[in-house]
């Protein structure tokens, strides 16, 4: 399979959403990455449904939606309604991960697991065979533009061990910091999906950056 590129659309510009919006569309880009932030999970707060219903509006791929909220059951409905393909949950932030993963599943989304940086892969190894994704966080969630953590290499082979070892099909996403610095490293060690939000957005020829990481994913 190849691997996957994921833009996060909290580095675009939020006066020019639909201009953003477009860009990835016409892109090599393969998801929409969305990060809902809630204030209380992590320090900050992005944007809400309103948002993330307009950019569904306009998003002509699959919308990889990342949630770092409290009790997120209480909104697996609501996210599968404004179009969300994949709904990813903190492991830190649910009391009963099977449930919730259930949940997402019956809400007819593809069900995804963050990973804080301190919370170890093996938290993972009686869920693994229930889970579409994990997202294994390489900076601390809750802000873009960070330093990536280089421990995170250990981490995606750990998790590809205990994903073969169990007989799983889980795709390995990383995001926070993803650079051309570290790609084909965090592929070499087995990542799937490499979500970029500021090295994407913040560069002179988004559309260049998207094909270029692309392809060196893939090379
Ligand atoms: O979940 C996130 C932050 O919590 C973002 O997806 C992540 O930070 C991507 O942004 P960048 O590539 O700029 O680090
Ligand atoms: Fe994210």
């Amino acid at each position: 399979m190849s691997k996957l590129i994921a833009p996060s659309v909290l580095a675009a510009d939020f006066a020019n959403l639909q201009r953003d919006c477009e860009m990835l569309n016409r892109s090599d880009a393969d998801w929409f990455h969305i990060d809902i932030m809630d204030g209380v999970f992590v320090p900050n707060i992005s944007f809400g449904m309103p948002v993330l219903r307009d950019i569904a509006k306009h998003a002509t791929k699959t919308i990889d939606c990342h949630l770092m909220i409290v009790d997120p059951d209480r909104y697996v409905k609501t996210f599968a309604d404004l179009g969300c393909d994949i709904l990813t949950v903190h492991f830190e932030a649910c009391t009963h991960l099977h449930r919730t993963l259930q949940n997402i599943k019956a809400n007819g989304m593809k069900a995804g697991v963050a990973l804080n940086p301190h919370t170890s892969v093996d938290h993972l190894k009686d869920t693994i065979k229930d889970i579409d994704l994990v997202c294994i966080m390489s900076v601390n969630p809750g802000f873009g533009g960070q330093s990536f953590i280089e421990n995170t290499y250990d981490k995606v082979k750990e998790l590809k061990e205990l994903i073969k070892s169990k007989g799983a099909s889980t795709l390995i996403e990383i995001d926070g910091g993803v650079t051309d610095k570290n790609a084909k490293q965090l592929i070499d060690a087995g990542a799937d999906v490499l979500v970029a939000g500021s090295y994407v957005f913040k560069s002179s020829d988004p559309i260049k950056t998207i094909k270029e990481l692309r392809e060196l994913a893939n090379s």
